[in-house]
């Protein structure tokens, strides 16, 4: 089931609290250019960590607030004409025209968890990079992929991922018509027995999605590349436990009225709604623009005592090198621009504004905050480490990012 969704980051053993290092310098006395040798603690800097739940500050949700098998809160986004001044800033900061993105192959990835996603890579003309997008559910297709190509065959289109409904042994085209006319011929995908007409009606499934006044908008998380926090169950940021908890919001069912339990307190509907849906935007943009080379460099400051940002100053690097412009155009390309807008998992206020693009192409009508898993089960589940608290209040400080369900 959905709530049973592995964490890919997480090592399954236990973690382990390493032994006290030297607090952070305040920003304060961070002198860009100078000689970053041993410098002596401040003690009445020292804040509470932030990521213990005994510590958590008074505005997080209690343990209780949330249930891991729920969606989130969501709050819904002031349009950003209420603050013109601060939505100007961001937009000069943001207002390149935005790049042109290609989908040139699509394909099905089933997982552990027994849920599929639909890994799409996309080229682009602003860098050489590999980007992606992690669809959940049928009904999101990207418009580049699908569209038709000179030359191509039935058989080049299915291998590049532009077919609908799902591939089996002998399927010979893309489309939905020639399985219509099929219909009645076996299709077996897992096993020799199974009909056209199971094939027909989840094609027919991708085929029509559902009304939009029945459902909510669609779920988007940008999430960018840490290959330690993802791959190597780094400890130190948050980031590996995000993607997994997207991926596991992105696969529960979707909330209706239907699902609402009835007076024997049965959920006569909740096992055949579809999953919610969604899409994460994966960009490479290592240690927040910097790379993996500059993102150790900073590790090492920071076990030298500066904190996230700081560490990017002092290696004369943006505090977040990032933009945005990418994962607003492969969301345009996967049909999610228009009124209905999406619903945009974060804490971060940058990025709400900033992947809505230059001229507001994508709409962020809701923001999800993304509360870290031991915050939400008093330590139980989660990383726990110095690092991540260090990292994680230097969010809230620094980058003003919101770890509540409050604007
Ligand atoms: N330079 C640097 N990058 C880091 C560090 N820790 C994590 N990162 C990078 O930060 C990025 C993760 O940011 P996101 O997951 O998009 O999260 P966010 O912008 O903090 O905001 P949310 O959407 O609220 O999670 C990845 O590219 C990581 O590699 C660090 O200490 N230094």
């Amino acid at each position: 089931m959905a709530q049973d969704f592995p964490a890919h980051a997480s090592p399954t053993h236990s973690p382990t609290i390493p032994p006290s290092r030297p607090r952070q310098l305040s920003v304060s006395r961070l002198q860009l250019g100078d000689d970053i040798n041993e410098q002596e603690e401040d003690p009445q800097q020292q804040g509470p960590p932030l990521i213990s739940p005994a510590y958590t500050p008074p505005h997080t949700p209690s343990i209780d607030a949330q249930r891991h098998d729920r969606q989130p809160k969501s709050i819904p986004i002031a349009p950003s004409s209420d603050d013109p001044e601060d939505a100007a800033a961001t937009r000069a900061r943001f207002s390149q025209p935005l790049p042109n993105v290609q989908c040139e192959v699509r394909a099905r990835i089933p997982t552990t968890s027994g849920q599929e996603m639909w890994l799409h890579l996309y080229q682009n003309d602003a860098d050489e990079k590999e980007h992606l997008a992690i669809v959940f559910g049928p009904h999101i297709r990207s418009r580049s992929l699908d569209a038709p190509r000179p030359g191509e065959t039935e058989r080049d289109r299915m291998i590049r991922g532009a077919y609908v409904g799902t591939l089996y042994p002998g399927r010979t085209t893309s489309t939905l018509e020639k399985i219509k006319r099929d219909d009645g011929v076996p299709t077996p995908r897992n096993g020799p027995v199974s009909t056209s007409a199971s094939q027909l009606a989840e094609t027919m499934n991708e085929e029509t999605p559902p009304a939009e006044t029945d459902s909510q908008p669609p779920t988007v998380r940008i999430h960018s590349e840490c290959y330690t926090g993802e791959t190597v169950w780094s400890a130190r940021c948050d980031c590996g436990e995000q993607l997994d908890e997207a991926a596991r919001l992105m696969s529960l069912p979707q909330p209706t009225p239907a699902s609402t339990p009835t007076s024997q307190g049965q959920h006569p509907l909740h096992t055949m709604l579809p999953p919610t849906g969604g899409v994460i935007i994966y960009l490479r943009q290592e240690g927040r623009g910097i790379g993996l080379l500059s993102k150790l460099k900073a590790y090492n400051l920071q076990d030298l005592g500066h904190d996230t940002m700081e560490a990017n100053l002092l290696l004369r690097h943006p505090g977040d090198a990032r933009s945005y412009g990418l994962a607003t155009a492969m969301l345009l390309d996967l049909g999610l621009g228009g009124p209905r807008g999406i619903r945009l998992l974060t804490n971060n206020p940058e990025k709400v504004r900033a992947v809505e693009g230059p001229n507001r192409e994508i709409r962020v009508v809701e923001r999800v905050p993304m509360i870290p898993l031991a915050w939400r089960t008093g330590g139980k589940e989660g990383i726990r480490s110095e690092e991540v608290e260090k990292y994680i209040s230097t969010k809230i400080e620094k980058f003003k990012h919101m770890f509540s369900a409050e604007g």
